[in-house]
């Protein structure tokens, strides 16, 4: 990405390791980091990747990087730009605790690295910077790609870890992260926790005041009409060259360039998001089988039953009665 930045001066090195800081974990001798400079660099990279996945907010941002313990691994070339170099693209990992499902559909709690953004500049696609970038991380996080999740890949990124890394049935989950064959099987046990049998059905009732008016605007999202087709309740086992239920396909400026849905949830634009903002909250409807609340924490609600929703916040969880919770943190 082509800016008036001196990029040469603030990240010396091929590719800079920030974290929440917004400094680079391995600093170079005797230079300051500019910090606004960084995170306007960022913020930038950010906007650039959200345009390129057709989201309507970056999911990367200086500010995200300062409250999260994520890692951004951020590749330049040194020789563009006039000289001052050239920020190519860059990878956001952090670990996500996650209630997912094995291949016998038995809930697991697991805390795996997970990949959360992924950007190369757009005419510098396929030329190897994203393969660059994702193997330095690798060795930096000393991990395997199987044993990663990937946050509502683009097809794009399912293409690519087809390619790279031999990555193409995944196991079917019902929130947007997307694993591989292999996930459970090639981890130890000790990174795997069964989920105890969920409690006996029925509400959680709430106990301050601010806890109940979230309750209300939960039941007041769940009156909203469905009108989406449906969605099968999971996600079918990913196949690259043929992605998943249309009916998760999210709006797209064009329609003739909208990315086929991807197993998790391609994560573009809702259609139609009605939001209810309220207790940091953005409760909006996915699909009919789902509901998705967002705010510090995010869950969704799925079961063979019906439909449901589950809000959590840092104190409480609500949630309607008769429904099977499958939790995930956000952002
Ligand atoms: C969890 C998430 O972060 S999802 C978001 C992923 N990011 C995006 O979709 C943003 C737009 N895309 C990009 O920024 C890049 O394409 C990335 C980051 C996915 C990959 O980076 P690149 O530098 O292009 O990858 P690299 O050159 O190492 O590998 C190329 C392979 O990636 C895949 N790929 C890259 N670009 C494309 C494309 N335009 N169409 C289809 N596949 C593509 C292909 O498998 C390609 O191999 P091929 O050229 O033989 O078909």
């Amino acid at each position: 990405m082509e800016t008036t930045v001196d990029v040469n001066h603030i990240f010396p090195e091929r590719i800079t390791v920030l974290d929440q800081n917004l400094i680079a974990v391995t600093k170079s001798l005797g230079r300051s980091d500019p910090q606004s400079l960084i995170a306007a660099l960022i913020d930038e990279l950010g906007r650039a990747s959200a345009k390129a996945q057709y989201l309507t907010a970056p999911i990367t941002s200086a500010s995200k990087l300062q409250t999260n313990k994520h890692h951004l691994y951020l590749l330049k070339d040194r020789e563009s730009n006039g000289g001052m170099g050239l920020a190519v693209g860059f990878l956001k990992v952090g670990y996500k605790k996650l209630f997912l499902l094995d291949q016998r559909g038995a809930h697991v709690e697991t805390e795996p690295l997970c990949v959360l953004d992924f950007f190369v500049t757009e005419h510098l696609q396929r030329h190897g910077y994203g393969l660059e970038l994702f193997n330095f991380m690798l060795q930096h996080k000393k991990v395997e790609p199987v044993l990663m999740a990937y946050d509502r890949p683009s097809p794009k990124f399912l293409s690519f870890l087809e390619k790279h890394y031999c990555l193409k049935n995944s196991v079917p989950q019902v929130n947007n992260f997307v694993v591989f064959d292999g996930f459970f099987t090639n981890r130890s046990a000790a990174h795997l926790r069964k989920v105890p049998p969920k409690k006996l059905d029925g509400e959680i009732k709430p106990n301050s005041l601010t806890q109940r008016r979230a309750v209300r605007e939960e039941q007041r999202a769940l009156l909203w009409p469905l009108c989406c087709p449906a969605a099968p309740p999971f996600s079918p086992p990913l196949s690259v060259s043929s992605p998943c239920s249309p009916s998760r396909a999210r709006q797209c400026p064009n329609p003739a360039l909208a990315p086929a849905a991807a197993p998790g949830g391609y994560r573009g634009p809702a259609p139609n998001p009605p939001l209810i903002d309220s207790l940091d909250y953005r409760v909006k409807r996915t699909s009919q089988q789902g509901l998705v609340a967002r705010g510090n924490l995010y869950s969704r609600y799925i079961n063979t039953r019906g439909f449901g929703l589950l809000l959590e916040t840092q104190q409480n969880t609500f949630k309607l009665p008769g429904l099977t919770p499958v939790l995930r943190e956000r952002d």
